[in-house]
């Protein structure tokens, strides 16, 4: 694999889409909507990621896997800001530097994270806690009096739709099963209108049914966002995964097709040595 491939080239003069959360365009007009460049993180003298390269393009699927310990869960640390790297560049297309910017800012930017466990106000309607997701200003009282315009209640009504829980709109979050719980947070963060959303084990405790239709919502959702998915479930990740990079020892091990990286050696050594 060539690492400088998508190389940020600045001579670009590229026509940008505007996004008015960083007064910064983001021009992706290379591809990649996220470089990960040579970033390393130590703990200690450890490096939970060793000059570790990832880029993902525009409104692509990309599936994370690799053993415990190797590094995922930094490296989604590193892309919203929550953890900052020792050493290398990460990019919001090619322009924004994400190692300026606070955690807040990356998440208010457009980079949404789905953390494994769902957070979602349980004594709230799951309307609600959409309605709540819209607001800008997060004062929790304030927003829920507050009138939404027309275009809002569309937003509502259309992610409704997409995570599939318009048939639950009025029943209190804290009802709702496993799965729909996921489904109404990753509909949180729809409401945002991310560029790239990071999904951390979506489908752990989930049923076989609400796996299945995980899948179809998180393969919808590519196109348009750009979707990264860290996962061990290995069947689920089959059912969804276009390109599939192994991370291990903080690098990227391998890269490619689902069937290429499962047959890879060196894939099969470190999975088979776990
Ligand atoms: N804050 C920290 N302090 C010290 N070591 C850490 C810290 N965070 C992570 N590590 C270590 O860095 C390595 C990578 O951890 P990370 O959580 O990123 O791996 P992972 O691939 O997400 O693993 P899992 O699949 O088990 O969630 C591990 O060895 C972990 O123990």
């Amino acid at each position: 694999m060539n690492p400088f491939k998508h190389a940020r080239n600045w001579s670009t003069k590229a026509l940008p889409q505007k996004d008015p959360n960083f007064g910064h365009p983001l021009d992706t007009s290379h591809g990649p909507i996220l470089y990960v460049e040579g970033v390393t993180v130590s703990f200690d003298g450890f490096k939970a990621l060793n000059n570790l390269n990832l880029y993902v393009d525009e409104g692509e699927l990309r599936c994370i896997i690799g053993p415990n310990g190797a590094g995922k869960t930094t490296m989604m640390d590193v892309i919203t800001g929550k953890t900052k790297p020792d050493e290398g560049s990460v990019y919001f297309g090619q322009q924004i530097n994400l190692l300026e910017l606070s955690e807040h800012q990356i998440a208010r930017g457009g980079i949404g994270r789905k953390f494994q466990k769902p957070t979602v106000f349980e004594a709230l309607s799951v309307y609600e806690n959409l309605e709540l997701a819209t607001a800008g200003d997060k004062r929790f009282w304030k927003t829920l009096t507050r009138e939404l315009t027309g275009e809002q209640r569309d937003r509502i009504d259309e992610v409704l739709g997409t995570v599939g829980l318009a048939g639950s709109r009025s029943n209190d979050a804290g009802n709702l099963s496993h799965g729909q719980k996921q489904w109404l947070e990753i509909g949180m963060l729809l409401m945002q209108s991310p560029r790239v959303l990071l999904v951390d084990e979506p489908v752990a405790g989930m049923t076989g049914e609400e796996t299945e239709r995980t899948a179809e919502l998180l393969t919808s959702l590519a196109g348009k966002h750009s979707v990264i998915v860290v996962e061990h479930d290995m069947a689920f990740v089959r059912s969804i995964a276009r390109q599939v990079t192994v991370l291990h020892q903080g690098s990227v091990l391998a890269e490619g097709t689902m069937d290429q990286v499962q047959n890879d050696p060196k894939v099969i050594e470190v999975y088979l040595g776990e």
